[in-house]
């Protein structure tokens, strides 16, 4: 493909935002075009048997507050066109290897297949072959329920109630994320632990909480070869084989979730518990796997199910919707008009949503790591930018901390908003939901309206040197996308897909590699060689002064 750059629809948009697009002011656009809101808001509906509300779930997404005319988003779809985005899409979705610098197969669709659409790589059938999709989610849903039901046991006899899943990256990020968001749908006697970081005090900590004749480790990692992952393993291992001195079974309170059956079989598990899943999976693309097994364990097959039947829904609206309804790629495409032309480097997710307060930081995993990329396909770097720093916190707490910024800062932050219409915990007659309706709408609002100088001087008894402090500039674009009802599986589901496919189409533009991830390599390289210095005499070699420096310093007040 070639450079984003180089296409015709990337010169006429460059044309169309200096007469348009630098000169659009949306509270003006709303009041000359009362349809402006039905325009540009898209829609899904979520079927009644897998949501959360019994009619179904629709989830709206209004994009009309975004910088953008009827022909704006026209330009964009064809640069969508001339970018090949359907074609790749096409390619994904056919088990093509569309990671190209690792030659393998983008296929984490088909873990959430649940309709069982034929779908192939190589020519195997990934849904049914043995060790398959299918076969997999079945082992999960056997296990997840003996677990559950207490029919399997420790090696004591007792229930297992507590699950320590040790994992990094998407063997993390994914599992936390989604058993916060459905903490509701969670099983009341189950403590969880997700223990990630190499700082000692991760596993020490989950560990000082747990007994080992009830604790359940789950270790989450696709290559099995992460330095975290497989450290805090092993000294999970120790510490149960210590407290148990030496009773303890690993087969009953070790299992692991991988695809590296040889390693996983040398750590000393079982491969009859090992629940595997293939390299077409992407890390961050993982939860939707057996790296899912302690979503399932807390809520329960039936609600993963629902869940990936969610995702499925949206992965059907990305492979037939046209593109200019098509919701995901409107959301990219939205991201490469603030990326590319207004030079935004940012974007904003903010749930109004407590149960979502990991959100922002799976998503950061999921976008940076696609698309924080500078090569293109043709090994050249792109001489336009790629993936923006994404970040956010829940609301309304974001606002009380670092809205200032994105209302009258100098940068230009395209932001989201979340928001389910139905709460979990309608506490005192949903006083807090409304509330919390508010400023999700009040947000928006303002960030779009701003507030000129004379509406400042019309609230009366401001001294003029403080009237430039209160004006809001206002004209800040967001996108709102509201959960007709609650946030169950399925709508979980289908959110995350959301932006899994605005970042594939992101990265379709930008012609760029989304599903590889070599900028994590250099630092891991480094850290091993200077991890073998720290047991050495004097202050490594090689380095520049500042990390032998800092090193011979570490060594000297630790103690090393
Ligand atoms: O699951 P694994 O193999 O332990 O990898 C964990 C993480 O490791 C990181 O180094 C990768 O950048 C992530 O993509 C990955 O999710």
């Amino acid at each position: 493909m070639a450079p984003a750059n180089s296409l015709s629809a990337w010169s006429d948009l460059q044309a169309h935002h200096e007469s348009v697009g630098k000169t659009i002011v949306l509270k003006d656009a709303f009041k000359s075009d009362p349809k402006r809101f039905d325009k540009f808001t898209r829609k899904v509906t979520l079927p009644a048997d897998i949501s959360s509300g019994s009619n179904g779930t629709d989830i709206i997404f209004d994009f009309s507050k975004n910088l953008i005319t009827e022909e704006t988003l026209d330009k964009l779809v064809k640069l969508a066109e001339e970018a090949g985005v359907e074609k790749k899409r096409d390619a994904m979705f056919a088990g093509e290897k569309i990671n190209f610098t690792e030659g393998r197969a983008v296929y984490h669709p088909a873990l959430r297949n649940v309709t069982n659409q034929p779908m192939k790589v190589d020519g195997v059938d990934v849904m049914n072959t043995k060790g398959g999709v299918n076969e997999v989610l079945e082992h999960m849903r056997v296990f997840s329920e003996q677990v559950r039901s207490g029919e399997w046991k420790g090696y004591t006899g007792k229930k297992l109630t507590t699950i320590i899943n040790i994992g990094i990256g998407g063997s993390d990020l994914g599992p936390v994320m989604v058993t916060e968001a459905l903490k509701h749908y969670g099983a009341k006697d189950l403590t969880l632990h997700f223990v990630s970081n190499i700082d000692g005090t991760h596993i020490a900590e989950a560990l000082a909480d747990s007994d080992p004749e009830t604790t359940l480790f789950l270790i989450a990692s696709k290559t099995f070869t992460t330095a975290e992952t497989t450290t805090n393993a092993n000294t999970a291992k120790t510490w149960f084989l210590e407290k148990t001195g030496g009773k303890g079974d690993i087969a009953k309170h070790f299992v692991a979730l991988s695809t590296n059956e040889s390693e996983v079989t040398k750590f000393g598990i079982d491969p009859a518990n090992m629940f595997g899943f293939e390299s077409w999976v992407g890390g961050r693309y993982s939860v939707w796997s057996a790296i899912g097994l302690s979503v399932v364990l807390y809520v329960g097959f039936d609600n993963f199910h629902k869940f990936l039947a969610g995702a499925h829904a949206m992965d059907q609206h990305f492979q037939k919707a046209p593109l200019k309804e098509n919701i995901p790629v409107i959301g990219g495409l939205l991201s490469v008009w603030y990326s590319n032309f207004y030079g935004a480097q940012t974007h904003l997710v903010a749930p109004f949503d407590q149960y979502l307060h990991r959100f922002p930081a799976y998503l950061q995993q999921l976008s940076m790591e696609s698309n924080g990329k500078t090569i293109t396909s043709d090994g050249t770097p792109a001489k336009y930018t790629t993936g923006p720093v994404v970040f956010g916190e829940p609301c309304t707490n974001a606002q009380h901390s670092f809205f200032q910024l994105v209302h009258q800062g100098t940068k230009l932050i395209p932001s989201d908003f979340i928001l389910a219409a139905k709460s979990h915990n309608p506490v005192s007659n949903n006083l807090h939901q409304k509330m919390l309706a508010s400023n999700y709408l009040a947000q928006a609002e303002a960030l779009m309206v701003g507030k000129t100088a004379e509406e400042v001087r019309a609230e009366g008894n401001v001294p003029e040197e403080l009237v430039p402090h209160k004006v809001f500039m206002g004209n800040r674009p967001t996108t709102s996308i509201l959960v007709g009802g609650l946030i169950g599986p399925a709508e979980l589901g289908a959110l995350i897909v959301y932006y899994e496919h605005l970042t594939f189409t992101e990265g379709a533009v930008w012609d760029i590699n989304s599903f590889d991830q070599w900028g994590v390599e250099l630092g891991k390289v480094l850290a091993k060689k200077i991890l073998k210095e720290i047991d050495e005499e004097g202050a490594g070699s090689g380095h520049d002064s500042s990390t032998g420096g800092l090193l011979g310093a570490f060594k000297a007040y630790g103690g090393f």
